[in-house]
């Protein structure tokens, strides 16, 4: 353990927090992180008995930072009960690791003597390579097997776990059975739509200049010949992530660099390691119009709804949402599909755990992180109505709705997967990008960023969407909100940056960007502002 550590020696006086999904930081910082992340994946194998998986990715920050997201048996993210273990760890000088490293085996029950597995990908980040190695060296000083996938999405390498962990239940884990798994789903969904004489679908993808270009391309191969898609910023010209992606269409609700939009051409975004996506066009009058995660996780309830009807089966069915959600799309869930809505902390973890509570569980991230998990029980159902239901239309929407498991990656929020199941859906439906566009209107909203000497000093509660410090703080954003109509703020510390977030929707733009400003001003004041007070939008 020396001899390896004094290899990824950690900076004298670094300290680093697991964030909203784990480690990120400058990819200089981060050789130790990674060796250590090694070891804890290969103690946390030891731990469940199963394989764990590490993906060295910083998603969609820029492409001199990395980072580190550890996948737990069942492909979900890493237990929150462990994140402490990884922070000392990551944070241990390097004379105290082997304590570290005894204590978390004791309080963890880790029976240092199993066998240890632990599945590796990376993103193209050109710090990744070095930085998957450092995460071997890990896993192999505490004497565990590993097998390294290099590039690979975020989501393929929580799909690998995860059929590791269940015998090949949910597929084969290589990524020629992920391709396949996704590939027959769709087919089969998309048949049905062609045989209605629908055209061909045509679909222009930003990739971010990331992993997603290199596998979506490996996939095309893969594809009915009746779905065109069209690959924007492979990475093999620009930077990743720079001006491009769903973070920045989302966060700048503009077209990423690199794509030419013609007037209502369907278009998406992946981020850097393709765990996102939104769609977007543009429209005869040159306006452009962002779909995100709140309009896919409405298109995906809607469509499931539907066919749960059709099959005539009573599953309790739930969308899940954070703070960050446009309002008016939890209005038009609740009011007008009439499913219910749940509100949880930032942070795909938080959306999975609770969406695992219904029989069938769908989460989106506003930002265009989710997917839809089904119970167990419901999928039996579904796949034993499929094969054996007498009543032809019942029988056929079980079988869409069995297909729509497979395509589906329920392991995690996954770009490929998830425009799949929209592409399906708008053929089954019938839909253009327009028409889903207009389900509903989304209420003027901005989102801001503060900095602040330490963020730590707000704390919230419910879910989020109030503070209970810094004092005074809430009292303050409560009297601004009341002066705007259909208003709504928060604000936040984030996990994966250093600034406090701010959010806020009111009737007009002008006045959500002029309340949003308001908020900011207090957040400066009351929460320990650092640098210049924040300018008006
Ligand atoms: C407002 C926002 O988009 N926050 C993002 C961002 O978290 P923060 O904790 O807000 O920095 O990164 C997370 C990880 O990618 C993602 O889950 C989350 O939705
Ligand atoms: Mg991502």
């Amino acid at each position: 353990l020396k001899k390896y550590s004094a290899l990824h020696p950690k900076p004298a006086g670094l300290t680093l927090q697991y964030g909203t999904a784990g480690f990120r930081s400058k990819a200089q910082q981060l050789e130790h992180v990674m060796f250590r992340m090694g070891m804890l994946a290969a103690l946390r194998s030891r731990a469940t008995g199963a394989t764990i998986g590490v993906m060295v990715t910083a998603s969609h920050n820029p492409e001199e930072d990395n980072g580190v997201k550890l996948v737990d048996p069942l492909g979900e993210m890493l237990h929150p009960s462990w994140e402490e273990y990884a922070t000392q760890l990551a944070n241990a000088e390097d004379q105290e690791l082997q304590k570290i490293v005894t204590d978390i085996c004791q309080k963890a029950a880790v029976n240092q003597q199993k066998d240890a597995s632990v599945f590796i990908g990376r993103d193209t980040r050109p710090s990744s390579k070095e930085l998957s190695q450092a995460v071997i060296d890990g896993i192999s000083v505490l004497g565990g097997q590993y097998h390294d996938y290099g590039l690979v999405t975020t989501p393929q390498l929580h799909y690998m776990v995860c059929c590791q962990n269940t015998q090949g239940q949910y597929g084969k884990p290589t990524l020629e059975g992920y391709y396949q798994k996704l590939s027959k789903a769709f087919m089969e969904l998309i048949k049905k739509s062609l045989s209605s004489g629908e055209a061909q679908r045509q679909l222009k993808i930003d990739c971010a200049n990331g992993i997603g270009a290199l596998k979506l391309a490996e996939m095309e191969t893969y594809f009915p010949k009746e779905v065109q898609i069209q690959i924007y910023n492979d990475g093999t010209k620009e930077k990743l992530n720079h001006l491009c992606g769903a973070d920045f269409v989302k966060v700048h609700q503009k077209p990423p660099k690199g794509l030419d939009m013609e007037p209502n051409e369907s278009c998406c975004s992946f981020d850097g390691d393709a765990d996102r996506i939104v769609y977007y066009y543009k429209d005869t009058a040159g306006h452009f119009h962002l779909i995100d995660g709140d309009k896919i996780a409405t298109l995906i309830s809607i469509f499931l709804k539907e066919l749960l009807a059709k099959v005539g089966q009573t599953l309790k069915m739930a969308v899940v949402q954070t703070a960050y959600a446009n309002g008016s799309s939890t209005c038009y869930l609740e009011e007008t599909v009439q499913v219910p809505v749940h509100c949880v902390k930032t942070g795909v973890k938080h959306l999975h755990h609770k969406a695992q509570e219904f029989d069938v569980g769908i989460y989106f991230e506003a930002n265009g992180h989710g997917t839809v998990l089904f119970s167990k029980a419901a999928e039996n159902t579904i796949r034993q109505l499929a094969k054996e239901e007498k009543d032809d239309a019942k029988r056929e929407a079980a079988k869409v709705l069995e297909n729509m498991i497979d395509l589906i990656n329920q392991t995690v929020g996954d770009a490929i997967s998830d425009m799949l199941v929209i592409e399906a859906i708008l053929a089954l439906k019938g839909l253009t990008l327009q028409q889903w566009d207009a389900l509903y209107t989304d209420f003027p909203s901005r989102l801001l960023k503060v900095q602040v000497a330490d963020r730590q000093v707000i704390d919230t509660t419910d879910a989020e969407r109030r503070a209970v410090t810094p004092p005074g703080l809430q009292e303050k954003i409560d009297a601004l909100v009341k002066k705007y109509k259909l208003s709504r703020a928060f604000v936040r510390p984030s996990g994966t940056e250093d600034v406090v977030r701010v959010y806020a929707e009111a009737d007009t733009q002008e006045n959500a960007d002029a309340l949003a400003h308001e908020v900011s001003l207090a957040v400066y004041h009351l929460a320990g502002g650092k640098g210049a007070p924040p300018q008006p939008i």
